[in-house]
């Protein structure tokens, strides 16, 4: 990884870019794929997944066969750590249940509100480089807490883990199309696959990019959730080794990954950098890793002040602290999407099994978005009760705002019921 010693604030912008394609190319190619689906449905799925996933799909749905043979095909170990993997990030979801609250702003006026299940959600599950049947957790159980009556699946595999976890979550359809056409299939609706009113989930830049454009069109979706990422900022208490393994697990995911490490001692940087070669030439699946390694950096900078300002620029999807102090730090972050405490936290917990979202904002938008969570599948509605001896204390407030904003009516619907009341 290449050390970039002390730069100048200046640089950072350049430095901390991700190595993503520029998304006017990408939405170049995915544009006319949206419109094919919109206009030719199963049609565009059955020749957009030969062309780009070689896959002949007479049946769009995934067979009912497949999905009922899945569990066998599984060892016991395997499943036991996705219910176990499901129990963890279910327990933590649960904690976000937000009791109603009900609040009297004046006597006799009373508002609260009221979640409720998205009730059509599309759930996109990654499976062009690697079948991640972790997301259909992270998707499929905030969605199942949330009461979403159609949980729509959408993947370019037919792994049998994706369809064992689509079951424990209840997900109702899955389908076996990827890429940018599935997202235009769950946006749009086809003769298959149902439209839905919110698309969740991950996916490389062709995924993120349909999502983009078709949120341009009014379609809901969670947020950008791209090539995944880490920063690691690490001091003399961290282990070199530890922190190579944790860089190389986000660079695994693909070329257009990006990690970054950030410390203040640069013989640290240096042992990284010598343990994350011999590590990178062990691992079977190489040379994505490489690619995504060669566009990632290792910061020096002068001193902790200096590293939490870069971080917090950087905005990354994953933050891992491995510094002796690193509560304290936590607190001064601002930007990132989920963040990791100490040497023995590596990321790859959260990104499997301990309970939190593993779909998460990257390319900076962790400045603005927050990961998935309960939240991200319900909508809140708000509720009013007023009483007559209420409105008598509220209605000439109502009155003199909408006299003021000459809107006759609204003041009418108000003092119709005053003169009533006398
Ligand atoms: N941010 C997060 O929360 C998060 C979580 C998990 C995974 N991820 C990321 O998800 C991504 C998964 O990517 P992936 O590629 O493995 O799987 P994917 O399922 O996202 O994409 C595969 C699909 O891309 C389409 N495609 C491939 N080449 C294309 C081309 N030239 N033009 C148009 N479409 C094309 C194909 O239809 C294929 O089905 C990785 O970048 C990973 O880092 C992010
Ligand atoms: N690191 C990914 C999120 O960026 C999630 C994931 C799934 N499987 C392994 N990792
Ligand atoms: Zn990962």
């Amino acid at each position: 990884m290449q050390i970039i010693p002390y730069p100048n604030r200046s640089e950072w912008p350049a430095l901390l870019a991700r190595p993503t394609q520029s998304m006017a190319n990408i939405e170049k190619a995915v544009a006319p794929i949206l419109e094919q689906v919109q206009k030719e449905g199963d049609a565009a799925l059955r020749a957009l997944a030969l062309k780009f996933d070689k896959i002949d799909l007479t049946e769009i749905a995934m067979p009912p066969a497949t999905v009922a043979a899945a569990e066998a095909s599984l060892t016991e170990e395997l499943k036991a750590a996705i219910r176990q993997a499901y129990a963890n990030i279910r327990k933590f979801h649960e904690t976000q249940y937000q009791p109603v609250q009900k609040i009297e702003t004046m006597l006799g006026v009373t508002c609260w509100r009221r979640s409720v299940g998205i009730e059509k959600v599309g759930l996109y599950i990654p499976g062009g480089s690697a079948p991640l049947f972790s997301t259909v957790l992270m998707l499929g159980v905030p969605a199942q807490l949330a009461g979403c009556k159609e949980i729509v699946l959408c993947t370019p595999s037919d792994h049998p883990a994706i369809l064992y976890a689509a079951q424990l979550v209840g997900v109702t359809k899955i389908f076996r199309i990827g890429g940018a056409q599935a997202i235009a299939a769950m946006a749009y609706g086809t003769e298959s696959v149902p439209k839905v009113y919110k698309i969740f989930g991950p996916g490389n830049q062709y995924v993120t990019a349909a999502k983009m454009l078709l949120a341009k069109e009014g379609v809901a979706i969670d947020m950008p959730a791209g090539p995944s990422e880490v920063a690691v900022y690490a001091d003399g208490s961290a282990v070199p080794a530890f922190v190579a393994a944790d860089l190389l697990s986000q660079a695994e995911h693909g070329a257009d990954s990006q990690v970054l490490l950030v410390s203040t001692d640069k013989k640290f940087l240096a042992s990284v950098n010598i343990t994350l070669s011999t590590q990178l030439e062990a691992l079977p699946r190489k040379e994505l890793a490489r690619k995504a390694i060669e566009n990632s950096k290792a910061i020096l900078v002068e001193d902790e002040a200096e590293a939490i300002d870069l971080l917090n620029e950087y905005a990354a999807e994953h933050l891992i602290l491995s510094v002796s102090n690193a509560e304290e730090i936590c607190e001064k972050i601002i930007n990132a999407g989920s963040i990791f405490l100490g040497n023995y936290t590596p990321e790859s917990c959260g990104d499997y099994a301990s309970g939190t979202n593993h779909t998460l904002p990257t390319n900076g938008h962790a400045r603005a978005y927050s990961g998935v969570s309960l939240d991200s599948f319900v909508k809140k509605i708000t509720v009013q009760h007023i009483t007559p001896e209420g409105l008598k204390a509220l209605g000439p407030t109502v009155e003199a705002m909408a006299e003021a904003e000459s809107l006759h009516a609204h003041k009418r619907a108000v003092s119709l019921r005053l003169s009533s009341l006398k």
